[in-house]
């Protein structure tokens, strides 16, 4: 089995050692490459993907995000189907929604973008998403497939992590994870994703509610942080030569990107997925992702 052993930090001409980046935005570009080329199989085969995206309000995040979303979509060859209602939008009106793509033979898998707004029930909403459409891999079902090790659509942010480490040949098998979070879109599934025995890293899970965060974040060789909280990891809490994901956003005062990773740690560890240019572009590339596999296994389904 492989063991997890740190890469050496690089000198930077400075003399300050400083983390390679994990370059999120390139890597992303090349996985969509990959996929048009799958896309244009498809399409010889008579099946055109399409992604359809449930957007409820006017969050300006929100909105930007489901854009990028169907810009990624048409750079593949991926069909796009755009639903917006306004945030007063009722639970019934949310629900009608989710049937209709459910029932749109255009619509090969499709996303709720989130958070919804309060009065909504998010996980009644979710529970509603055709299991066979669910692009984000939030549907109960296939987070039950995760913890089962079932196969199914992973989550795009965990999916997309072990993705980049994968492209970069970063040992996981071995390594201790410490994830820093455990919302349902990152921190929860991250966990369950890397203790997979596809994976075989070592997990600590932590949260708001962790003791000593610092003392055992310093004791990983991978960091994921994906608490939404900016510059929570500072470079004193980072082991010399770990890996650092940075999986957080927040803006700051002037309304730029930020993660949950200091800057200064990078001058501790091996390599780092900044935010932004990191994770974000991977987990876009992990939602075509989703939705090709499940136009191929789809098909494979028919043809068989
Ligand atoms: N159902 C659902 N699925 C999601 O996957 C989902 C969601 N809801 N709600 C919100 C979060 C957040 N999220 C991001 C995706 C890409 C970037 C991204 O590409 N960020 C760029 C920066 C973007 C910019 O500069 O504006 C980057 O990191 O380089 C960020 C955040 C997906 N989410």
């Amino acid at each position: 089995m492989l063991q997890f052993t740190p890469a050496a930090p690089g000198l930077a001409d400075s003399g300050v050692v400083t983390a390679e980046i994990l370059d999120g935005k390139a890597t992303a570009a090349a996985i969509k490459s990959e996929l048009a080329v799958r896309v244009a199989k498809l399409a010889e085969q008579g099946v055109v993907p399409g992604l359809g995206t449930i957007l409820v309000g006017d969050d300006p995040g929100s909105r930007a995000y489901v854009a990028g979303k169907h810009r990624d979509c048409a750079a593949v060859g991926i069909s796009s189907i755009q639903v917006e209602l306004p945030d007063t939008a009722t639970q019934d009106e949310i629900a009608a929604k989710v049937v209709e793509l459910n029932e749109n033979p255009e619509c090969t898998g499709f996303i709720v973008q989130l958070p919804l707004p309060k009065h909504v029930d998010t996980n009644e909403i979710l529970g509603l998403i055709d299991p066979a459409k669910d692009a984000d891999g939030l549907h109960p079902m296939s987070l039950g497939k995760l913890v089962l090790g079932q196969d199914g659509p992973l989550p795009c942010t965990p999916k997309g992590c072990v993705e980049i480490l994968r492209r970069y040949d970063v040992p996981i098998a071995g390594a201790h994870v410490v994830v820093v979070g455990r919302g349902v879109t990152a921190g929860r599934p991250m966990g369950l994703l890397f203790t997979r025995r596809s994976e075989n890293a070592t997990v600590t899970q932590c949260h708001t509610g962790t003791k000593d965060l610092a003392g055992v974040v310093r004791t990983a060789d991978i960091v994921i942080a994906a608490a939404g909280s900016a510059g929570l990891i500072t470079a004193d809490m980072v082991k010399p030569g770990a890996v650092l994901l940075d999986v957080g956003t927040s803006r700051n005062a002037e309304g730029k990107i930020v993660g949950d990773i200091d800057e200064a740690a990078r001058e501790v560890a091996s390599w780092i997925a900044p935010m932004p240019g990191g994770i974000g572009p991977m987990t876009r590339a992990m939602l075509l992702t989703n939705v090709v596999e499940a136009a191929e296994a789809a098909q494979a389904a028919s043809a068989g």
